[in-house]
């Protein structure tokens, strides 16, 4: 008979464990599924074991169009062996599921809609007591091309060159205490966030930084590390060529 591992429950213990990770000056890997692009059980069930063993550190699971909780509990269900974070990376108030372990409690700082800085969030904040997740509060910037996230976000995106101002955003999130800066240059992003946004970024906040969108690459990622880079997180290059995910997460934990 096989004895199950007692199942470790990280659900409120999230955030410790990212941060003792990065308290030991190791560089993080997000892998983000879209419950809205997954084909079928088999194909997840792959691609999850192959990022697992490779060393990512969490799953982001969202998407922005097409995804249903129905859709968000049925990845999560599928991730459950894994013994690492199952996080939400939310588009909207419908994809709170206490099925995760934790929940990117995401503000847009740059969007032209209040809604998305903080009407989701006085909405959203009752349901996340009730079923006692564990929120991440965290800034949302979107930085260049936005990606759909832009769009639907009705983001005021940040030029990819205006490094004065997406300082300006992380320091605004540092003083609003918020325990991560996630800048986004949208999935599917043409261009990733610069290098040289972070290292100029790092000069005045210390604050860890979520860098997303268009890292198709380990030579991108590893220039966004040593940059100051403290997660990575790559979408489509999982859903396009799962071994270049794999070298971009062996490039990064050999960091
Ligand atoms: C805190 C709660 C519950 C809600 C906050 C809602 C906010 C502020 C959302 C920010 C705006 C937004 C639309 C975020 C999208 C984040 C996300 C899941 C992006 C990655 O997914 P896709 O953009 O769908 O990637 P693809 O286009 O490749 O599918
Ligand atoms: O899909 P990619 O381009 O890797 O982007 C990841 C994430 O930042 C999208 O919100
Ligand atoms: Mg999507």
């Amino acid at each position: 008979m096989k004895i199950r591992k007692k199942k470790m429950k990280l659900k409120g213990k999230v955030k410790k464990y990212l941060m003792d990770k990065l308290n030991d000056n190791e560089k993080l890997h997000f892998s983000l599924l879209d419950p809205f692009k997954i084909n079928s059980s088999e194909e997840l069930k792959y691609i999850a074991k192959n990022l697992y063993n490779v060393g990512t550190d969490a799953f982001l699971i969202g998407g922005t169009l097409g995804v249903s909780k129905d859709k968000l509990d049925f990845v999560i269900s599928l991730l459950d062996d894994y013994e690492i974070p199952k996080i939400i990376f939310p588009s909207n108030i419908n994809l709170l599921s206490e099925k995760a372990d934790a929940l990117l409690f995401l503000s847009l700082l740059n969007s032209d809609d209040i809604y998305y800085v903080i009407g989701a969030q006085i909405v959203a904040a009752p349901i996340i007591k009730m079923l006692q997740m564990e929120v991440i509060p965290t800034a949302y910037v979107i930085v260049g091309h936005g990606g759909t996230a832009a769009h639907i976000g009705k983001a005021r995106v940040i030029p990819y060159d205006n490094f004065e101002l997406a300082t300006a955003y992380t320091l605004a999130a540092e003083y609003l205490g918020m325990d991560f800066v996630y800048l986004e240059a949208g999935s599917g992003a043409p261009e990733p966030i610069r290098p040289e946004m972070i290292s100029f970024i790092k000069k005045a906040s210390s604050i860890p930084l979520i860098i997303g969108g268009g890292i198709r690459s380990v030579e991108v990622a590893l220039k966004l590390v040593e940059a100051g880079a403290n997660i990575i997180v790559t979408g489509n290059i999982i859903e396009r060529d799962v071994d270049k995910a794999i070298k971009i997460i062996r490039g990064i934990k050999n960091k």
